[in-house]
């Protein structure tokens, strides 16, 4: 198997990092004392390793683990772009049963990471939010393209630049996105005009806000509407993220502080 071994030399040669996601602290060990570069990607730095990357969630597509993991390194200089690295996760398992080598690169930096860790929001909140828009963006409602705008943490704020279009469905409930009656309640409404506001903690506070937030000093692309607009400059009179899908382009948005900080298409997903 010496051309297996030799293949996995080519792997690891010259990088500039190791990338361990998730390591047991027995494996972590192993590498502590010999590697420069080594960086631990986990929901807990429960290893102690001193350059460590906060995964807010166990990101079950490996692709979007590992894009998670140096997205994050690269904003806290941990990487620069440019850098090639290996990483060791498990892809079956909690046990490293993986060894990939990656460019990091300014191209999969997506704004993913700060806005999971920048967030007001719980990271499962966001999480779960863009799952539906996704999801929405992908399918449509009854087959034809739906535009939806969820506004999301720092909902009393929120309540208070905006008013009702409509009775609000979810007045005294308390449901919670990520429930999976929760999303199909969400899709239906979403066909109806105006904004989603959930809290901090996920709960749905209200459908159908017409939001009223100032629009200075809002720096959104041309070419956006009303709910673009609206959903950019909510963000920045309030701690809340926006999260949007357009009707027009099918595109998943989001924004934090009045800007565009990411912008992915459903179909990827
Ligand atoms: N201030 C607002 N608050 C809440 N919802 C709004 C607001 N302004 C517009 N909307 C919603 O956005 C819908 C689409 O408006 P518009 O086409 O101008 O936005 P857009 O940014 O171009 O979005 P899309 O790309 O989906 O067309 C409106 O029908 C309305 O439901
Ligand atoms: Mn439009």
């Amino acid at each position: 198997m010496s051309m297996l071994a030799d293949f996995l030399n080519d792997l690891v040669a010259d990088v500039d990092g190791l990338f361990l996601f998730s390591p047991s602290s027995s494996f972590y060990e192993r590498f502590e004392s010999v590697e420069t570069g080594l960086v631990v990607v986990a929901p807990q730095n429960s290893v102690g390793a001193d350059q460590f990357v906060e995964l807010p969630l166990e990101f079950e597509n490996v692709r979007d683990r590992v894009r998670f993991g140096l997205e994050g390194a690269m904003d806290e200089d941990l990487v620069d772009s440019g850098d090639v690295v290996a990483c060791a996760l498990g892809t079956f398992g909690d046990d490293s049963d993986t060894i990939l080598r990656v460019r990091a690169d300014e191209k999969m930096h997506s704004g993913m990471y700060d806005l999971f860790t920048n967030s007001r929001a719980d990271p499962s909140v966001i999480r779960d939010v863009f799952e539906v828009a996704i999801e929405l963006g992908k399918k449509g409602q009854k087959g034809s393209p739906v535009g939806a705008l969820f506004v999301v943490g720092d909902a009393g704020k929120v309540m208070n630049k905006s008013r009702p279009l409509s009775y609000n469905p979810f007045e005294k409930s308390h449901v919670h996105v990520g429930d999976p009656i929760v999303n199909v309640m969400l899709k239906e409404f979403s066909r109806l005009d105006g904004a989603f506001v959930i809290s901090d903690s996920g709960k749905i506070v209200s459908a159908y806000r017409y939001l009223e937030p100032g629009a200075e000093g809002v720096d959104i692309p041309k070419g956006l509407g009303a709910r673009h607009m609206a959903g950019g400059a909510i963000t920045r009179d309030t701690n809340a993220t926006a999260i949007v899908l357009s009707e027009s382009d099918g595109l998943v948005r989001a924004f934090k502080g009045g800007r565009l900080i990411l912008e992915l298409d459903p179909e990827d997903y």
